[in-house]
């Protein structure tokens, strides 16, 4: 028998399922009713729209903790998103009331906390670093100490368990770290440090074990409980334990509420409509079976759409006539008013901001080893083998070529092997970022800020390793302005090529895509650069090129500089250049004066670190359909 049911014997010892309106009848945090969620999607030549989830209704009232549980498919994570803002795409309708009034997206999000079901974390922080970080910049100076930061941070780990791990860095494929499950509560702890009313997690357990998964689930509780918080998780058929550690359930197939009510009512209910859970079985996972669509055959697969529909179809039936009506709910709203949520919540200044951020970006960085010992050992190596490659360049004519040659290639090295390793390092911290700034953490400006700043000296550091190596081994000019003009010039470079690090990585959409589009552009900036084809003899179409690279005005600027001066000795019968300038002006370097080029590159690094920060303003712009 599906989906027939006796009407009173359901209602009969049964609280209302539909709104599973707490005995305490505490507060109601989030409601929403008749949420509709719509996707275009391609039937051959036309689009036709697709129906994910169909007029879902509940309430999640402070101190619950509220399982949504479906088979795969069935929309949990659908519900989950558009419930807490981060739903992005198609066609959203219905309303969501929180704390009885419209959402306001940024007090929302302040307010309410998402963990995310593959938690992105610094691998190289520690437990007890990742959460005092996050606490620094989630709670506002205004409200808390860093004394109070800091006990907030200490009773969090205590409440998490994290105690016996505090010291032990998040770890990721790379290397090792925090358990699965340890790394869980630490994503949790992160969004417990501020005080949230509701709490979203997307498949807190999966991945994990029975015993860690119990963990979770009994910690998370506990908090939501002793806090007040109303608490939503979408999980993945969970054991008998786990499914009974929850207040509420929403069992959901094909987009549809089956079941919404108290987990100790739900094999009741479902008995009453003529699904009898076996004494044994978890209940969780016979509801996923009577839920799940059976594709064996196709009169297995039509058997299982009828039963399916009429689950959901007695559900409706049932709340619809159930005494917790509409009304109810609303008068349940009114009892505790409307709240405001529109309550500006107080930021930590910029400064402040920042300061932390790039403490954390330097405490990163310097224990990236690869990358700290793959910076100066490359430096060294790079240093030492270029200079003895022009060992000791003379004043002939022969040297001619390989100073053009060496000035060349201290300029490619402060392009890719600058560009290639940051961008890397830096998409990566982007992606975190951005989940970061979902809760609204930060400003999106001291990220970027902080994040040019801590490049700078590293990138710096080595770099003047490998300038000094070749300099003095190829026995460059020795004078010492023209070595710090040099200096200063290969800075400048450096300086462009971080930003346009920062630019590439804050424009692309993943890593991959930036190892493609970064490597292009640099090889096209290396064949205009001066050395490669005389920049007068390049088809006026494409000249232009020379003013918006920074490789060619780099070159031009230590080719004059170095030569600038310079007289060659030339071989008996022969044809040389006698002087630097002859040299310079075959290549067609002398257009723009050093400090022309030096401005164009300070120009070039500018628009590119201000092109950069547009393109992460738009990346981490809320992209979310809001109801
Ligand atoms: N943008 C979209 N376009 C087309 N179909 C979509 C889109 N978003 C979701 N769906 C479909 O909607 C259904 C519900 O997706 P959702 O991710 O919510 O399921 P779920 O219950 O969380 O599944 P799982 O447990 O496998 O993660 C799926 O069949 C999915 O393929």
């Amino acid at each position: 028998m599906s989906g027939s049911f006796d009407e009173e014997a359901l209602s009969e010892g049964m609280s209302t399922p539909f709104h599973g309106t707490p005995a305490s009848s505490s507060e109601p945090i989030l409601q929403w009713s008749d949420l509709t969620y719509e996707v275009k999607t391609k039937a051959g030549k036309t689009a036709e729209w697709k129906t994910i989830m169909s007029k879902g209704s509940g309430v999640a009232c402070a101190g619950e903790t509220i399982a949504i549980i479906g088979s795969s498919g069935a929309g949990k994570t659908t519900l989950l998103n558009a419930l807490s803002g981060r739903i992005e795409g198609g066609r959203l309708s219905g309303s969501i009331l929180y704390r009885g009034a419209k959402r306001h997206p940024g007090s929302f999000k302040r307010t309410t906390a998402y963990v995310q079901q593959d938690d992105l974390m610094h691998p190289l922080l520690t437990v007890h670093e990742t959460l005092t970080y996050a606490a620094k910049l989630r709670l506002p100076n205004s409200q808390y100490s860093e004394q109070e930061k800091q006990e907030r941070v200490q009773s969090v780990m205590r409440q998490l368990r994290l105690d016996g791990a505090k010291n032990t860095p998040i770890g990721d494929a790379k290397t090792r770290g925090v358990s699965g499950g340890e790394r869980k509560r630490v994503s949790v702890g992160m969004e417990l440090l501020t005080s949230p009313r509701l709490l979203f997690l997307d498949e807190p357990t999966s991945g994990l074990d029975s015993n860690s998964s119990e963990l979770v689930v009994e910690l998370v509780k506990g908090i939501s409980k002793d806090r007040g918080i109303a608490t939503l998780m979408t999980i993945h058929q969970p054991s008998a334990r786990i499914f009974n550690l929850f207040d509420k359930v929403i069992l959901l197939s094909q987009g549809r509420v089956v079941y919404f009510g108290p987990v100790s009512e739900s094999i009741q209910y479902f008995a009453k409509i003529g699904h009898q859970c076996p004494v044994h079985e978890n209940p969780a996972d016979y509801f996923v079976d009577i839920m799940t669509l059976d594709y064996r055959s196709d009169a297995t697969l039509a058997e299982s759409k009828e039963r399916v529909s009429a689950l959901a179809d007695t559900f409706a039936r049932y709340t619809a006539e159930s005494n917790a009506s509409l009304a109810e709910k609303q008068s349940l709203v009114r009892s505790y008013g409307e709240q405001d949520n529109s309550q500006v919540i107080a930021k930590n200044g910029w400064l402040y901001e920042y300061a932390t951020l790039a403490n954390r970006d330097w405490v990163n960085a310097m224990r990236n080893i690869p990358f700290v010992i793959g910076q100066v050992v490359q430096a060294i190596f790079m240093g030492v083998l270029i200079g003895f490659m022009y060992f000791y360049l003379k004043d002939d004519s022969l040297s001619v070529m390989n100073r053009m040659g060496v000035l060349f290639i201290i300029t490619v090295n402060a392009t890719f092997p600058v560009v290639m390793p940051l961008l890397s390092m830096y998409v990566q911290e982007r992606d975190i970022m951005v989940r970061e700034r979902a809760s609204a953490a930060f400003r999106i400006s001291s990220f970027y800020v902080s994040k040019a700043t801590t490049f700078l000296p590293i990138i710096l550091a080595s770099n003047t390793i490998l300038f000094i190596g070749i300099y003095f081994i190829a026995h460059l000019t020795f004078d010492a302005a023209k070595f710090f003009i040099a200096l200063a010039v290969f800075y400048c470079v450096n300086m462009v090529s971080i930003a346009f690090t920062l630019m590439v990585g804050s424009g692309v959409e993943s890593l991959e895509m930036g190892f493609i589009f970064a490597p292009s552009i640099l090889t096209i900036q290396l064949l205009f650069g001066g050395l490669f084809s005389n920049p007068s003899t390049i088809t006026p179409v494409l000249r232009w090129i020379r003013w918006v690279n920074p490789v060619f005005h780099t070159f031009a600027a230590l080719a004059q500089n170095e030569l600038g001066g310079l007289t060659f000795t030339c071989p008996p019968e022969t044809q040389c250049y006698a002087t630097g300038e002859q040299v310079l002006k075959s290549y067609s370097l002398m257009r723009f004066n050093i400090w022309q080029s030096v401005l164009f590159l300070i120009m070039l690094g500018a628009v590119n670190y201000a092109i950069g920060y547009v393109f992460l303003r738009w990346k981490a712009k809320p992209k979310y359909l809001w109801l």
